[in-house]
């Protein structure tokens, strides 16, 4: 059965060319950061549920931003998975794909992007209906040279590469005809945040959006 928010999945991936992948420190962070991506021209967001301000900032930015969307990060098993929805999550991505998480999925209301890193994982998904997928972690699993060999035997699918990519990387992967999207976290690295320093965020945020998918 193919899986229903294929259509919206891929709306979402061609929105913008790259996902910034965020760790967020408290409210204020998470407000400066969001300021500073969408100022640069980013507007699809990943908050990681990897910190405790995550699902209160998702909340909080979903509302304060109706423009963007906001999607929840590192969503691993089913509670987070509900969590992430009630907090206002616009979307949903994961490293990786489990059975539970994609049986939550199916009943989700907004779109799910599951992870793979092989091809026995890639076509266990599309077995399951799914064309759109992250490819994590996109540099260690074997980068752009892997991805684009995957597209001689699994046309269909389509995908967004995350884990260790900086703008070149980014460049190499959008040229891709399986890629729609990156992801990653260079334009919102710890240092800068660390630093306060949000015009910096702005600036490759803005150097991000300048690139386009082939
Ligand atoms: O949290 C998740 O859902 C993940 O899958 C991991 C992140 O996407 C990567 O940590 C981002 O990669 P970097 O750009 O190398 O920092």
């Amino acid at each position: 059965m193919a899986y229903q928010h294929t259509d919206a999945t891929l709306a979402l991936m061609k929105r913008s060319p790259v996902i910034p992948v965020m760790q967020v420190i408290d409210a204020a962070d998470a407000l400066a950061q969001t300021e500073a991506l969408l100022a640069g021209g980013l507007s699809v967001l990943e908050i990681t549920l990897r910190t405790p301000a995550a699902l209160k900032s998702i909340e909080m930015l979903s509302r304060a931003f109706p423009e963007a969307a906001i999607g929840a990060g590192t969503v691993t098993n089913a509670d987070q998975m509900e969590a992430a929805i009630d907090a206002g999550a616009s979307f949903l991505v994961s490293p990786g794909m489990t059975r539970k998480l994609l049986r939550s999925a199916r009943k989700s209301p907004v779109p799910f992007l599951p992870g793979i890193a092989t091809a026995t994982e890639a076509m266990t998904l599309y077995e399951r209906g799914f064309r759109c997928m992250k490819f994590f972690p996109a540099e260690p699993a074997g980068g752009a040279k892997y991805l684009s060999s995957l597209s001689g035997p699994l046309p269909d699918l389509v995908f967004c590469p995350t884990g260790g990519i900086d703008i070149v990387k980014a460049k190499a992967y959008l040229e891709l005809k399986n890629v729609a999207c990156v992801g990653g976290s260079w334009m919102v690295a710890p240092a800068l945040i660390k630093a306060g320093d949000y015009a910096a965020i702005e600036k490759l945020a803005r150097e991000a959006a300048e690139l386009r998918a082939a």
